[in-house]
């Protein structure tokens, strides 16, 4: 079976799809390939340095992420330039993993960008995190050492949460505590194994 995992930044897409994990899914989570698909010696790394020119690394060649996230989430012609190379990389590798899970694993694509992609219906079930933008910018100010406005400008960057929430076939509200939120979890991997099951 096939899942998708999405919700706005700092919602708590990663800590819903550890739980996944834990409880026996296979992740495969898009953000960790899109920083893959350009570590040193990539052909991703040389075409987006082609493209945005060496400026963009740091002292030891790796791709400088601060500088890059600064540069395309206050430009959306530039974030679409560099969303143009990174995306069929990441895409290339998740065909590549996903055929060499197991026939019968209920496999997780944690995709931050999945309302964004128009691909939400390739899915079986789609799991959208939910928290409020207040919620998502305080998380980020506590854990990232970002401004508000680095914080506001990536949620600008993203879907609604009204357009997340459409492609939803389970919603995990992420407004609770860690213990609810992985109660919800729990229910949820429950229901979606009876689900594989059955088919
Ligand atoms: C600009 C980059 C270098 C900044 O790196 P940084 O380490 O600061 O952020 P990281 O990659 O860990 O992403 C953190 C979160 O930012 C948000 N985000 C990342 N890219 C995008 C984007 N293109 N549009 C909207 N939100 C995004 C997501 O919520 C993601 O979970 C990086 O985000 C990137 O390469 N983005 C383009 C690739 C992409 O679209 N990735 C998203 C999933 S495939
Ligand atoms: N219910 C909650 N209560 C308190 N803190 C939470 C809750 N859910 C998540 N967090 C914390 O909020 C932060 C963001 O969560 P997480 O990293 O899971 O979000 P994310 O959606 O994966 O973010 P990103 O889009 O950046 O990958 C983490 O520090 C996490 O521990």
């Amino acid at each position: 079976m096939r899942v998708g995992l999405t919700g706005g930044i700092a919602s708590g897409k990663s800590t819903v799809s550890a739980i996944l994990a834990e409880l026996g899914a296979v992740v495969i989570d898009a953000d960790k390939l899109a920083r893959e698909v350009v570590e040193q010696g990539t052909p991703g790394l040389a075409a987006v340095m082609e493209a945005f020119g060496e400026e963009l690394l740091t002292a030891d060649g790796d791709l400088d992420r601060p500088a890059m996230g600064a540069l395309v989430f206050s430009d959306t012609e530039k974030r679409r330039t560099l969303e143009a190379i990174i995306h069929p990389l990441v895409f290339e590798r998740i065909v590549e993993l996903e055929e060499s899970a197991p026939p019968d694993a209920v496999v997780v694509h944690d995709i931050p960008l999945l309302a964004e992609s128009g691909r939400a219906d390739t899915f079986d079930e789609v799991i959208v995190v939910d928290a409020p933008p207040e919620t998502q910018v305080e998380r980020m100010l506590r854990d990232r050492g970002w401004t508000r406005e680095d914080a506001e400008s990536r949620i600008a960057s993203q879907a609604s949460r009204e357009d997340r929430l459409v492609i939803a076939t389970y919603v995990v509200d992420n407004t609770g505590s860690l213990e609810e939120l992985r109660r919800r979890v729990e229910e949820i991997y429950a229901g979606l194994t009876d689900a594989a099951r059955a088919s």
